[in-house]
């Protein structure tokens, strides 16, 4: 259980965020248990009127205090942040970082701590619908990989990994995958408004159409092929629809972003 533990977060933008609610939401956490560390007064003020917590512009201080402390800073200001850090943990403390691309040994190294989880979490965490990959520092105690499990489960569903290498790949696919769907969802609701659909009605026709595919897609428990095949009529809509969508290379275009992504969080982890 979180209940005797101070939760830092260094780095509180639209992912810190996303955490301090999910905790505080399902109240596994009390706010006086959570300090935000973030340098802009404006975004502190936010934060603690939105949330009743207590906010610093020091890195260190959160980092200090919190037995959990999760970064939620840019990949790009690890070089600058978590020497800041350095010394300032207890042995017993936790880093969950949510950092793209990021390796646990690189923060081990910057921080002088290693008892790390490192984690992708994706946006829908902000309704604690998320889906967040994650995996721990070699050794780390059941205890810390409880918090872990718990802190990440506060923001939706969780998969744990043994190999680090999975971690890049969830980036591609999980962790940025909200703006593939969100992409499409837009490229269908432009489709009808220029068949000459009302915007709103458009949106809502797009909208319920994907939720409704995918609770029936999760429930049924069938293969997606085969559920595009029951849509699929002979000679009809749908079969004309997937020619032009086969000929534009939707499926290869797909994977194209994905491995774009792939490549560019290793890029973010130096490799
Ligand atoms: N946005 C997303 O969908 C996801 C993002 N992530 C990861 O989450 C992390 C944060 O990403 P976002 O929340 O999207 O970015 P963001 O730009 O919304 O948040 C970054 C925050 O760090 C703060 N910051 C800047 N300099 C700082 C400093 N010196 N010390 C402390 N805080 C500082 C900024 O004020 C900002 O609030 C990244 O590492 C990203 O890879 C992971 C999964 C999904
Ligand atoms: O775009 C990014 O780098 C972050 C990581 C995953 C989703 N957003």
């Amino acid at each position: 259980m979180l209940t005797n533990l101070n939760i830092a977060i260094i780095g509180t933008g639209t992912m810190g965020e996303a955490v301090i609610g999910g905790l505080l939401q399902a109240e596994l956490v009390q706010p006086s248990q959570v300090l935000a560390a973030t340098p802009r007064p404006e975004r502190r003020r936010e934060l603690s009127q939105r949330w009743g917590i207590a906010t610093t512009g020091d890195n260190r201080e959160a980092a200090t205090w919190g037995n959990v402390v999760i970064l939620g800073i840019k990949p790009q200001m690890t070089e600058q942040v978590l020497p800041q850090l350095n010394g300032a943990f207890q042995s017993d403390d936790l880093i969950v970082s949510v950092l793209a691309g990021v390796k646990m040994r690189q923060i081990a190294e910057a921080t002088g701590h290693s008892a790390i989880a490192r984690s992708m979490p994706n946006t829908p965490a902000q309704i604690a619908e998320g889906i967040t990959v994650w995996t721990a520092s070699k050794g780390l105690d059941q205890a810390r990989r409880g918090w872990a499990k718990i802190v990440l489960s506060a923001i939706g569903a969780e998969v744990e990994v043994e190999d680090e290498k999975f971690m890049d790949m969830a980036t591609a696919l999980s962790g940025t995958g909200p703006a593939y769907v969100f992409m499409v969802m837009e490229a269908l609701i432009d489709a009808g408004v220029h068949m000459g659909f009302p915007r709103r009605i458009a949106a809502q026709l797009v909208e319920q159409t994907v939720i409704g595919a995918v609770r029936y897609s999760a429930q049924s428990g069938k293969h997606v092929a085969e559920l595009r095949n029951m849509v699929t009529s002979p000679g009809g809509t749908t079969a004309a629809a997937l020619y032009e969508l086969e000929k534009g290379r939707l499926r290869t275009v797909l994977a194209d972003g994905v491995w774009a992504a792939y490549r560019r969080a290793r890029e973010l982890g130096g490799e």
